[in-house]
């Protein structure tokens, strides 16, 4: 089991000042030292003022390269495609923002392959992963279902596929594409973003649990050699 470090807020903005700090680091150190930053960040409501806050930061943003750890197979725009928040905020900084997927693919495998080609380009491994979670315990879009095991056990150097979470999500039920497991777990930094006392319940109990929970997040967990920080805000 990974070392966990929680870092407790009173409401959304004051952690959304403080995760956007240690981004913008994580950054900076990336383009101090190789010119150049690739960071996955999180679809989900959560995250929204962190992403506010970040976009204010002074950074050399053509230099920084963004991709969603997840997306839902809808078409670019539709309200549930994570690529489309994400990119209303850092396009127009000048932020590159690499899509998993902008379409509504009949075949959610075969688009997860086109991701994986599509970031067998980027630079890897990611300086940096940011995950939210669902009170159901998925993170990314690692949901039970026929495709978990291949989510967390999949080859090393596949880095997204489809997924078919079942039961599908209430929320946005619908395929997704997410980061593989071992794309996160490679990660140079790894973090995590939620509020409200449901989900710290539910994390505290998928870490607590760890490769034997039912929750997706407490095996994704289980098997990251990485320090972890959780950013949890009360409100
Ligand atoms: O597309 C997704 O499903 C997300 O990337 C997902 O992993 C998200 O982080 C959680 O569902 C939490 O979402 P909220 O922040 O809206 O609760």
């Amino acid at each position: 089991m990974t070392e966990i470090e929680w870092w407790e807020y009173d409401d959304a903005a004051e952690m959304a000042d403080a995760v956007a700090g240690d981004v913008q680091f994580i950054i900076e150190s990336a383009i101090d030292a190789r010119g150049a930053a690739v960071i996955a960040l999180p679809g989900g409501k959560t995250p929204l003022p962190i992403y506010e806050k970040l976009a204010k930061a002074k950074l050399d943003w053509k230099r920084v390269t963004i991709v969603p750890t997840d997306d839902r197979l809808v078409p670019m725009g539709d309200d549930l495609s994570n690529v489309t928040g994400i990119a209303k905020v850092f396009l127009p900084k000048g932020a590159r923002v690499l899509p998993l997927t902008s379409e509504k693919a009949a075949d959610y495998r075969a688009a997860g392959r086109a991701a994986d080609a599509r970031l067998q380009d980027v630079h890897w491994p990611l300086d940096l992963c940011l995950l939210g979670m669902g009170t159901d315990g998925h993170t990314a879009s690692i949901f039970p279902g026929p495709d978990l095991d291949e989510a967390l056990q999949g080859p090393k150097e596949r880095r997204a596929l489809g997924v078919m979470p079942d039961p599908l999500p209430p929320e946005a039920p619908v395929a997704r594409v997410t980061l593989s497991h071992s794309a996160i777990a490679s990660s140079r930094a790894l973090m995590i973003a939620i509020s409200g006392a449901k989900k710290r319940e539910v994390l505290e109990r998928a870490i607590s649990e760890g490769a034997g929970s039912t929750l997706p997040i407490g095996r994704v967990l289980s098997e990251v050699e990485l320090p972890v920080d959780v950013h949890w805000s009360e409100s």
